[in-house]
């Protein structure tokens, strides 16, 4: 990598430059679906009227997904932040491969088909919608149709209900397609397809950054043992847990038994599973419980039976997570953080669990570790075992304080942090609870700026997409509670506490995420690297 140019004339601040990404903070509707626009914000409200305030899109083609139809998200928006320029994402990756019929002509793939031919069978673990976030049920129809093509006899679905990036309550309007599908295959050529396991995506199998790995047990012990709550059909649990008044996401493991009672769907040596989701953070873990060998300490896996394994995309290129997998994911390199490694800028990052791993992970390329240990910090809060709603502030005061000792102990001259509130407490669709998360947000970035001010340095306020913008939406004249994340642009502002009008807002056509690491690099007083995206920020001559 080459070495970045200075600014002739602008060497940057002598105080520190902060990077205040509010998770799941978007600019919507100026209505009472909105809980940015209803809290109370003295602080974002100066901050959006100022000169250096400019909408920036987070969404679709701006971050690298397949349409300005698809939300954006916190992998692919971490992602474009921290590379300053659009990779084609998960989705988008995985759309390519499968219409050009390149997911089936890969090696591992035709391992699937062989091993399942020699009488194993092939289990599908994944989330169960077309939100596009974490994975596409379109890709599993597919799959499922060409082994049924390939001549594979058994194949068992263990869906991961979502009711997150889709509606509350839209678990049917997945089960049945696959159940139909499954159905079909049965029928036309008598093979033995069914659906085996599942569960609520937030309760079952998809944890993220080791939050609680009980999450990741009940669903090994489901989709491999066969053990949890029993019904006929998945059907038959969705419609339970409805009655028993728990939300799609909230669910319990399930599984699938005979009119015996006995599990239709255990792995067994000799069998295959893939997992389908192509975004990482979720799917790691339950990677790694099927790649480790004994030293797993994670949970008692019980017997292990001999299963290949294989993931959508390679979720973590450093650490090698999963050993197999069948697509390969946009290798992103030059990141912004490397370039200013290697320019010796001290860096921190810091948040708490639930956004640890994109401050980080993600801000890097999908990369987990320090690029420099000695260079920088990366801190992660714990954050609360409970439903975000019931705590919305989460720990955005702890971040702030640890946030300020970084800032004044002057060894960075950089550093970045994500407040989750906006986005976990969206999630919930619970609005009081997200106006007090955005609330809290607007009172640390109070409190940051101030500090941030007495060092005479920078501050970027941002977010890498919407959610807490829209809690509800109205269908036929009923409010129906809304978790997932949104089309909408997201604030970009700069409070330069030195300005002395050295540049101004460079007025960028269709500004996005990826503008904002050249933005970065100029406010250090460096030039952008020539393949980024072009700054935000332009230099008065
Ligand atoms: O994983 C989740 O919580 C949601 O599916 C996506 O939310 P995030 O992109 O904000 O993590
Ligand atoms: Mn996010
Ligand atoms: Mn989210």
């Amino acid at each position: 990598m080459e070495r970045l140019k200075t600014i002739d004339g602008f060497e940057g601040r002598k105080g520190p430059l902060l990077l205040i990404i509010m998770d799941g903070v978007g600019l919507g509707r100026e209505d009472d679906s909105n809980a940015v626009h209803l809290a109370k914000t003295p602080t974002l409200d100066r901050l959006f009227k100022s000169d250096f305030f400019v909408p920036i899109a987070a969404h679709g083609e701006a971050v690298g997904l397949p349409s300005d139809e698809d939300m954006g998200n916190s992998e692919v928006g971490h992602n474009a932040l921290g590379a300053g320029r659009v990779f084609a994402q998960g989705a988008k990756r995985v759309n390519e491969d499968f219409a050009t019929g390149a997911v089936f002509g890969g090696a591992l793939w035709n391992k699937i088909v062989q091993r399942a031919n020699n009488g194993g069978a092939v289990h599908f673990i994944g989330l169960l919608s077309d939100a596009n976030v974490h994975s596409n049920i379109n890709h599993l129809y597919q799959m499922i149709e060409r082994l049924a093509e390939s001549g594979v006899k058994k194949v068992r679905v263990h869906p991961l209900l979502d009711g997150r990036d889709v509606g509350p309550r839209t678990a049917m309007t997945y089960v049945e397609p696959v159940e139909a599908l499954l159905k079909r295959v049965r029928d036309e050529k008598g093979f033995d397809y069914v659906i085996a396991s599942g569960g609520g995506r937030m309760n079952v199998t998809m944890d993220r950054y080791c939050a609680d790995w009980n999450i990741v047990k009940r669903g090994w012990d489901a989709h491999v043992h066969g053990i949890g709550r029993q019904f006929r059909s998945c059907s038959e649990a969705v419609n339970t847990f409805y009655q028993e008044g728990v939300d799609d996401q909230y669910m319990g493991a399930f599984v699938i038994v005979d009119e015996g009672g006995n599990p239709v769907g255990k792995m067994q040596d000799g069998d295959c599973a893939v997992l389908y989701n192509f975004r990482g953070d979720r799917a790691i873990e339950l990677s790694q419980a099927f790649d480790a060998g004994s030293d797993f300490k994670h949970f008692d896996r019980g017997n292990v039976p001999d299963v290949l394994y294989a993931g959508m995309m390679e979720y973590d290129s450093e650490a090698k997570v999963p050993k197999n997998y069948i697509v390969q994911p946009p290798l992103i390199q030059q990141t912004v953080a490397e370039y200013l490694a290697l320019e010796n800028i001290g860096m921190f990052a810091i948040s708490e669990t639930q956004k640890y791993g994109h401050v980080t992970y993600f801000w890097n390329g999908n990369k987990s570790g320090y690029i420099n240990a000695d260079l920088e910090t990366y801190v992660e809060i714990t954050s609360d075992r409970i439903p975000f709603d019931q705590a919305p502030k989460m720990k955005a005061y702890e971040i702030t304080e640890k946030t300020i000792e970084l800032l004044k102990s002057g060894k960075f001259k950089w550093g970045r942090l994500n407040f989750a509130n906006g986005d976990m407490v969206g999630h919930t669709g619970v609005m009081e609870a997200a106006i007090t998360a955005v609330e809290t947000v607007d009172e640390c970035v109070a409190k940051l700026l101030s500090v941030v001010e007495g060092l005479g340095g920078t501050v970027i306020v941002t977010a890498d997409h919407g959610n807490a913008d829209e809690m509800f939406e109205v269908k036929k004249g009923k409010k129906t509670a809304k978790t997932s994340h949104t089309l909408n642009k997201v604030p970009f502002v700069i409070v330069d506490f030195g300005f002395k009008s050295e540049y101004r807002l460079s007025g960028v056509s269709n500004p996005g995420l990826s503008n904002v690491a050249a933005t970065i690099c100029n406010l250090l007083g460096f030039e952008k690297p020539p393949q980024y995206d072009a700054s935000l920020i332009s230099f008065t001559k």
